[in-house]
């Protein structure tokens, strides 16, 4: 069996058991390269389409990520080729990233988060974990969710509309990218909405670029009148707008579910879904621990801010990324970063020592141990 799949995809090792497999770059992936493969492997990267595949013998598609808005389902649907993603692999990692941004923009904006308003768009895995922690915090937590609000499944925090969701002291963004629909979500927070917004406000998106009119944002937060916004993700990336890192105070190239469990995760539950296509029973593993301890009392928000930097520091992705994008070819930089992206663990990947005052138990407890 042939199997393609993208370079920046770990872990393969479970699928080099199955046959040869070939590693490309999948932003420029091209058909001529699956003339003989059998197994596709992907990343966000690559557009998944009939003029991809066609012709070819593809008949197993996998997506090492949680969205799916590059694949064309419709298309893969009607050529008969089975389609995988990998639901939730990175999802903690995000969270952790996004715990972070806003206790960091808390810090900044002199409030602390558990007497704050936080706003959560999008309530699944990533959404509904940020909501869960926020919860155990002690936050007041409001969510948007229309197709959760529709299914009438128990929602974790209380639903509201967008608009209200947008009064929220700190507002995180956890929707998929969708193109047309009732619930589409391109420009979901387009000039007007963005415009309920104000500079003692925070922004958050780690979900898709296109969810923010990215243009308006730039044209709002050069006018003074923004939100503090902190970006991972960016319309036209690789080559997000200059106009708009310029004023963004934290930003990062797509990389919140860059965890070293995450990326293992969505190798191995694409091989889970393999196994399962072609009729075999799933391995079902599990990401490594390293046992070791991770030695940080916490007694306040900050010691809570220092744990989450022990494991990861946001500032740091922001540092490179300005670096990377002042040079010559920004576009290579960005992806460049991202293939090259230090090793960042889940705080799942260590022991917790230390002593945790009582208001953050219920936080601590979720933070270091697998749901
Ligand atoms: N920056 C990064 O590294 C990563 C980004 N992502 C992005 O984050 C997105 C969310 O991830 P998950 O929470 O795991 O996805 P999920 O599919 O578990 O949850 C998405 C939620 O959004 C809701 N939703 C859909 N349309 C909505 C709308 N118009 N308004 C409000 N809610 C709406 C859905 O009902 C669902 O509850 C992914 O689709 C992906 O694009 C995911 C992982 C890593
Ligand atoms: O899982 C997702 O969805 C993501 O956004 C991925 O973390 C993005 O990583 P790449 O697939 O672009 O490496």
């Amino acid at each position: 069996m042939h199997i393609v799949a993208d370079e920046n995809m770990p872990a393969l090792e479970c699928f080099e058991r199955r046959g040869t497999v070939t590693r490309v770059n999948g932003r420029t992936l091209t058909r001529d390269a699956l003339a003989d493969a059998e197994v596709l492997l992907v990343r966000s990267v690559t557009r998944v389409d009939r003029a991809l595949l066609e012709g070819t013998p593809v008949r197993f598609v996998g997506s090492a990520t949680i969205g799916t808005d590059h694949v064309d389902r419709a298309a893969l649907d009607a050529l008969g080729i089975a389609f995988a993603h990998a639901p939730g692999c990175n999802a903690r990692a995000v969270a952790e990233y996004v715990l972070q941004a806003l206790l960091l923009a808390c810090q900044r904006q002199g409030r602390t988060l558990h007497e704050s308003r936080v706003g959560v768009v999008g309530l699944g895995n990533v959404g509904g974990r940020v909501a869960a922690w926020l919860n155990a915090l002690g936050a007041t937590v409001i969510g948007c969710d229309p197709p959760l609000a529709r299914s009438g499944a128990r929602a974790p925090v209380p639903l509201t509309g967008l608009d209200a969701v947008l009064d929220a002291d700190l507002i995180t963004l956890h929707v998929p990218l969708t193109l047309d629909g009732e619930d589409a979500t391109r420009h979901l927070l387009d000039a007007e909405r963005l415009a309920l917004l104000g500079p003692e406000q925070t922004l958050i998106s780690t979900c898709r670029g296109a969810v923010i009119d990215n243009r308006a944002l730039a044209r709002q937060l050069a006018a003074g009148q923004g939100p503090l916004t902190l970006l991972d993700v960016w319309e036209n990336e690789p080559r997000p707008d200059p106009a708009l890192l310029e004023r963004v105070w934290l930003g990062s190239p797509h990389v919140a579910g860059y965890s070293v469990e995450g990326k293992w995760r969505g190798t191995a539950m694409l091989h889970d879904a393999w196994c399962r296509w072609a009729g075999e029973a799933a391995p079902g593993a599990t990401p490594p621990v390293s046992g070791e301890t991770l030695d940080a009392p916490v007694h306040d928000e900050a010691d809570l801010l220092a744990l989450l930097r022990r494991a990861y520091r946001l500032h740091e992705d922001d540092r490179r990324l300005r670096e990377a994008l002042a040079g010559d070819d920004p576009g290579a930089a960005f992806d460049a970063l991202r293939k090259h992206y230090p090793p960042r663990h889940e705080l799942l990947y260590w022991r917790h020592q230390g002593e945790v005052a009582a208001p953050f138990k219920p936080l601590a407890s979720r933070l270091f141990a697998p749901e």
